[in-house]
């Protein structure tokens, strides 16, 4: 129930009390976006967003927020990143939470694209929040992952995109990473999208599985 800093204030004046809103999320649809780095997860949120509307959170982007503010926490979680490993949990779920309830009340459904990135983030995500109604997986080869981020390092300035790091990263999706996708698949949830062609391509092939949500 805590409202001891600006955020939570500001989530709280959004509207309702804390259990309305946390039943609001658990009532929201969610589409988990799921792929190794570079594959091509946010360029196709981008593509989804300007098509169904959908509001797009990636965990990355809310990290690397974090970095660019400049505190104590960013600093840590900055160094964790460079190295391609996985930062704590309880750190991106907070915060994924934060962004999600800050939303809630317009948006048409989340696409959380990079979390969960382990088969405890996807536990804690449905205890604490809400079970998805789709995982969408963008599958590509470690080859065309690996040429996507040399291709993107050129102008990205983000820390991560280094070479140093690229091997880091895809050691970290494939060994915790895959377990959640198999862990989803079983339920039934997976739509596993081939990420090989054009950005056009592939988008259609998303289209395809999100008409399929109801
Ligand atoms: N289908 C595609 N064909 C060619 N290039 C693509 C395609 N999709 C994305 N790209 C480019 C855009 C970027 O420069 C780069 C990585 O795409 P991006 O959407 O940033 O991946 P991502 O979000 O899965 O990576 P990360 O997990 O590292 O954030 O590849
Ligand atoms: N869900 C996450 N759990 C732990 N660490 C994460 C999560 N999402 C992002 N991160 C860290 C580790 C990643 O290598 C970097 C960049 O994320 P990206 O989705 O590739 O932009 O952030
Ligand atoms: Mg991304």
């Amino acid at each position: 129930m805590g409202c001891g800093n600006s955020k939570s204030a500001a989530i709280s004046s959004a509207g309702g009390s804390d259990s309305v809103r946390d039943n609001k999320l658990k009532k929201s649809k969610i589409v988990f976006v799921v792929g190794g780095p570079g594959s091509g997860k946010g360029t196709q949120c981008e593509r989804i967003v300007g098509k169904y509307g959908f509001t797009h959170l990636s965990t990355g982007d809310l990290l690397r927020a974090e970095v660019t503010s400049g505190t104590e926490r960013g600093q840590r979680l900055n160094a964790i990143m460079s190295r391609g490993e996985l930062v704590p949990m309880e750190t991106v779920l907070q915060m994924l939470k934060d962004a999600m309830l800050f939303k809630v009340d317009s948006a048409k459904g989340f696409l959380i694209d990079g979390y969960p990135r382990e088969l405890s983030q996807a536990e804690a995500f449905e205890k604490k929040i809400a079970i998805p109604k789709l995982v969408l997986y963008i599958n590509a080869s470690s080859e065309t992952m690996m040429e996507r981020l040399m291709n993107r390092a050129k102008t990205s300035g983000r820390a991560d995109d280094k070479a140093e790091t690229f091997k880091a990263r895809l050691q970290t999706y494939y060994e915790a990473t895959e377990p959640v996708v198999q862990r989803y698949d079983s339920k039934g949830l997976v739509k596993k999208i081939s990420a090989e062609g054009t950005a056009d391509e592939v988008f259609k092939l998303v289209c395809e599985a999100l008409d399929s949500l109801k």
